[in-house]
């Protein structure tokens, strides 16, 4: 198959969908739905779902039943289930349910650091070094998340040393991938390369992970602009949902079946069948009454539809 140069021959899909999908949905889903979501996310291949959030419920109601998720999900071998852990609090449930990896999440902006979890960048380092030292000691991987890395919705641009800094900081700390939000989708190609450049300077590609919203349809080619650098890790979410309840304006992340769609034409592997993802897409859409997000779904559903007729 023809392939573009300098692309990676494997790239991990971060399923977010259950967790940064979920979370800002204003009618409650069902723990059922989100166990079943998880359980159909793995049958369709994918092998790291970030499960749910251990964050105070006051803050996120939607993610209040992160404990009954972790109980019910039958795990699978080779499959991980991060969560979010902001502090040690969210720690300690983490461990309790079971979790055998975190993440800590940060920002990139100061006022994006209030609003989303009530402390400045330096706080919120601050708080998140015990964390991850705790975490390690139990032998529970960490993974850090920085938002607004191509702009923040209440201080526009954001300059790629920024990011590189609070890439640095929790990579130093001791996370062991770092992942880069676009959190409102406002990136475009040439400024997704300038900020991975600026921090890949400080925190090596093959730890960086490219997490784009597609709010203004540039999250495809914003990959596409990543992995030609070397970025082999994507997050995405099934049916495009999404969206982080402290950024106004933010729509879905880029959905997973559109990621899969555009790597298996660039004949990259990623071990998942899109076919039944997409299923998944239209099913969880149709749970929350929304339509899904994702062109390649409505695409393969309308296909699918063609030819059942
Ligand atoms: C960080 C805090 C807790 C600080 O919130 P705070 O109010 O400053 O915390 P606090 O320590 O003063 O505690 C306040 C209350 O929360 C409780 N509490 C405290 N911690 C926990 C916890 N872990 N689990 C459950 N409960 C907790 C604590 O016990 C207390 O309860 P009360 O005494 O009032 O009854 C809060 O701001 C918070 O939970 N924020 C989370 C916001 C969030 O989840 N945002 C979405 C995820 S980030 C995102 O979507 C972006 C990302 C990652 O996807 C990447 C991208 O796209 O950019």
């Amino acid at each position: 198959m023809p392939r573009l140069s300098s692309l990676p021959a494997r790239v991990k899909i971060v399923e977010v969908g259950p967790r940064d999908g979920l979370q800002n949905e204003k009618a409650m889903v069902a723990t059922d739905t989100k166990v079943e979501l998880i359980h159909r996310l793995c049958d369709a291949g994918l092998s790291v779902i970030e499960a749910t959030a251990f964050v105070s419920p006051k803050w996120v109601p939607q993610m209040a039943d992160a404990s009954d998720v972790m109980a019910c999900i039958s795990r699978k071998p080779g499959v991980t289930y991060p969560v979010l852990a902001p502090n040690l609090k969210g720690l300690e449930s983490a461990i309790e349910a079971g979790a055998t990896e975190v993440a800590v999440f940060g920002a990139a902006s100061e006022s994006f650091s209030q609003k989303n979890i009530n402390c400045s960048i330096a706080e919120s380092l601050d708080r998140f070094r015990p964390v991850v030292a705790a975490a390690r000691d139990a032998n529970i991987a960490v993974r850090g998340y920085v938002s607004c890395v191509l702009g923040c919705p209440y201080e526009g641009e954001i300059a790629p040393q920024k990011v590189a800094d609070v890439a640095k900081a929790l990579f130093d700390m001791g996370a062991y991938e770092i992942s880069l939000g676009d959190t409102i989708g406002t990136g475009t190609p040439g400024k997704a390369q300038a900020m991975i450049d600026a921090t890949a300077k400080h925190v090596d590609i093959e730890k960086l992970a490219a997490h784009f919203h597609d709010t203004y349809g540039q999250a495809l080619a914003n990959l596409l602009a990543v992995l030609q650098m070397g970025v082999a890790t994507i997050d995405s979410s099934v049916a495009g949902l999404g969206g982080c309840p402290y950024a106004k304006g933010a729509s879905g992340n880029v959905a997973t079946e559109d990621v899969v769609y555009m790597l298996n034409g660039l004949g990259i592997e990623t071990g998942i069948d899109l076919e039944k993802l997409a299923e998944t897409g239209s099913w969880i859409a149709g749970k929350i009454g929304r339509q899904s997000g994702s062109k390649a779904n409505l695409a393969l559903a309308a296909k699918r539809d063609t030819v059942g007729a």
